[in-house]
């Protein structure tokens, strides 16, 4: 069973001091190509990110002393993360170590968030899926402007101002540090399956699930100007989109090697930055646009029923209501073989809730039980199903969830995503 001890979380290497000045001339100048990158990256969220031309002059114009030190602020804390954050398991020895982080600024109170399971009462700004005071949310995203997760961050909170992570892990760790205010991470993609460092670190953190956002993802063949399907050698992009595109890629038939990289909007930015002439990336029309490519191809996903859902995530959860369509998402473990996993789901059945997604993920904390001479694989499993933790059919099914498992953690309840998926886009 599961403690919050034993679950991963944060351990600093040094304090994280956040202030209202921006970040020192030596901070400047010894961070790596990444807080160069991250720093300019987020001046995008200064501007409206799907205005290309208030984009391309926010990169143009970005000084480290602009009008918003706090905007700074922002762009500098993402960056001091990836330097400065270990993910360490959790246990009672370098708790004391994360009771040490100081924190200069009077709202932010990391300390306490970090240290344990101390909750703080919901307030009325839980109630609501909507953001905070009225005043600009800050969404975090894994990517450079003009990913997709910058789109789905867009969609899920249209005022709010977006702040780009190179790491999965960076995008947990803003939010917990109260850096931002929501993440947006993608889950699953209908043709490329399931993101499964979100799934992993959705158990290593503590944030809740507050919302989900379901995409449709137009990917393009994106190269310099002047550059024909010929002269490419290399395709990189993310491995998602890598996946979705791999038929088509194919039939294209271009002698070209497949390399991955972080984000598509990152290898769009790498091609441009690098003015690399035998590389195309797989990325958005939007991409195309802010890093000054060309779209070679446009549509080259295997199928054009190409969705990904992303989720939100926050350090509180909203409270469920039953009065519009609600999801649930849990995650279990159990110790006694597949029979109990079907005991498990049948609750669900038996009370005619509607399971849509069903994930296994190694037991990273007991990956195997020897069973006589033999070797068990242990799991984790994922499960999202079709109702609120407001309906008490939902609360007696996990009730009886909890008899059949040795670890439940309800991850989120949250509206369903009930646009119409009929728009193309990711642009
Ligand atoms: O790399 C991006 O743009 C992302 O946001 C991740 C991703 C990649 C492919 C499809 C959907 C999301």
């Amino acid at each position: 069973m599961f403690s919050a001890g034993q679950l991963f979380s944060v351990t600093l290497t040094k304090p994280i001091i956040l202030t209202d000045s921006p970040p020192s001339k030596h901070l400047r100048h010894t961070r790596h190509r990444q807080f160069t990158t991250q720093c300019t990256n987020n001046l995008h969220s200064a501007t409206n990110p799907f205005d290309p031309a208030a984009v391309a002059a926010s990169v143009k114009n970005f000084t480290f002393t602009g009008p918003s030190k706090n905007r700074t602020d922002l762009q500098t804390s993402c960056a001091i993360i990836s330097s400065t954050i270990i993910g360490k398991q959790h246990d009672n020895e370098n708790r004391k170590g994360i009771e040490n982080i100081t924190v200069v600024n009077a709202e932010r109170v990391l300390d306490l968030e970090l240290s344990g399971n101390i909750r703080k009462p919901l307030t009325i700004n839980d109630m609501s899926t909507s953001p905070m005071h009225g005043s600009e949310i800050r969404v975090v995203y894994q990517g450079v402007p003009g990913a997709y997760s910058e789109t789905a961050a867009a969609k899920a909170y249209p005022n709010g101002e977006f702040i780009p992570c190179e790491q999965f892990e960076q995008v947990f760790q803003a939010v917990e540090l109260w850096i931002a205010d929501r993440a947006v991470l993608p889950l699953e993609n209908s043709l490329g399956g399931s993101v499964h460092r979100t799934y992993d670190l959705l158990l290593r953190h503590r944030l809740h699930i507050v919302g989900e956002v379901q995409l449709p993802v137009r990917h393009c063949l994106l190269a310099l100007p002047g550059v024909n399907k010929q002269d490419l050698n290399r395709v990189i992009s993310h491995p998602q989109a890598l996946a979705q595109c791999e038929l088509t890629l194919t039939k294209l038939d271009l002698k070209i090697t497949r390399e991955s990289s972080n984000s598509t909007a990152g290898a769009a930015e790498l091609i441009s930055e690098s003015n690399l002439r035998n590389t195309a990336a797989i990325g958005s029309e939007r991409a195309a646009k802010i890093y000054g490519l060309n779209v070679l191809v446009e549509g080259i996903h295997d199928d054009c029923n190409n969705f990904t859902r992303f989720l939100m995530l926050a350090r509180e959860p909203i409270i469920p209501r039953i009065d519009q369509p609600f999801r649930t998402s849990i995650v279990f473990a159990h110790d006694n073989g597949t029979s109990v996993l079907f005991k498990v789901l049948s609750v669900f059945a038996f009370r005619n809730i509607n399971l849509t997604k069903i994930e296994s993920r190694p037991h990273r904390l007991r990956p195997i039980t020897i069973v006589g001479s033999a070797k068990r694989f242990e799991y984790l499993f994922y499960v999202d199903f079709d109702a609120s933790m407001a309906d008490v059919r939902a609360q007696n099914a996990l009730s009886d969830v909890q008899e059949f498992t040795t670890f439940l953690r309800v991850l989120g309840s949250y509206p369903v995503d009930m646009t119409p998926l009929c728009s193309s886009g990711g642009d």
